[in-house]
């Protein structure tokens, strides 16, 4: 599959199944099985040290071939360097880019060119405002993917398993593709497809038995339920 979205721009009136499902935090063959079998679009390849779903250089390369023809492979990254970047780009054939730090839109606009992948900005939502900020990455970021904002002084600023007020997204019109992340799970994603119009949900924690270990089973759960929204 290539790097090339299948996303079309949704509205909260456009209550069709999300067309992409992103299975986040996948380090392990069983799990991208799971996701491929599961009918998944997207894999998210975590390249945050801090998070219990970093995957090691070493593993990527394997986990890469195993996901090609299958999944559009997502590297996730917050305000990491260039070089590190470069390094995950190659190990596991990225074929898109998540920021999911404080990046500015110049700083996507930069990664967009020097890496030529589309970016994800990742917009952490605690009310309207963080909703709004979206726009300013039209023509610098590809797609724009809406998580929870984490508390001050949390851990991480994603994989917390946290949702927003999907309220806030109702008749969202932006210049950009969106999706919905935070706190989604195989029973909650159909009511935040329907509730929200999202072209595409993306789950890490909600589809775990503990932080880092990913289950098949909820993996099935939710890729069935978001397609049956
Ligand atoms: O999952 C992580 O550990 C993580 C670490 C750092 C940045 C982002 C991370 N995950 C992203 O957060 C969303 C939401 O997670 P959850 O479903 O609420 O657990 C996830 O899809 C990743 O894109």
């Amino acid at each position: 599959m290539s790097g090339a979205l299948p996303l079309t721009r949704r509205s909260m009136n456009d209550t069709r199944p999300a067309s992409a499902i992103k299975i986040c935090g996948v380090t392990t063959r069983d799990a991208l099985d799971a996701a491929i079998h599961a009918r998944a679009t997207h894999v998210g390849f975590n390249f945050f040290p801090p998070s219990p779903r970093f995957l090691h250089l070493g593993q990527a390369p394997a986990l890469a071939a195993q996901a090609e023809g299958h999944l559009v492979r997502v590297g996730v990254f917050v305000d990491a360097a260039d070089d590190a970047i470069a390094d995950a780009v190659a190990a596991a054939r990225l074929d898109a880019i998540q920021l999911h730090g404080k990046e500015d839109p110049a700083r996507a606009a930069q990664l967009r060119a020097r890496f030529g992948k589309p970016v994800w900005k990742v917009m952490s939502v605690a009310g309207p405002d963080d909703i709004a900020r979206a726009d300013l990455y039209a023509g610098t970021a590809d797609f724009i993917l809406f998580d929870a904002k984490t508390p001050k002084g949390a851990a991480l600023p994603g994989g917390l398993g946290l949702a927003f007020d999907w309220n806030l997204l109702r008749a969202y019109r932006g210049p950009l593709p969106w999706g919905l992340a935070g706190g989604l799970s195989p029973a909650n994603v159909a009511e935040a497809v329907r509730g929200t119009g999202a072209s595409l949900v993306d789950v890490s924690s909600g589809v775990e038995s503990a932080p880092g270990v990913k289950d098949a089973e909820l993996i099935r759960a939710f890729c069935l339920n978001a397609r049956g929204a």
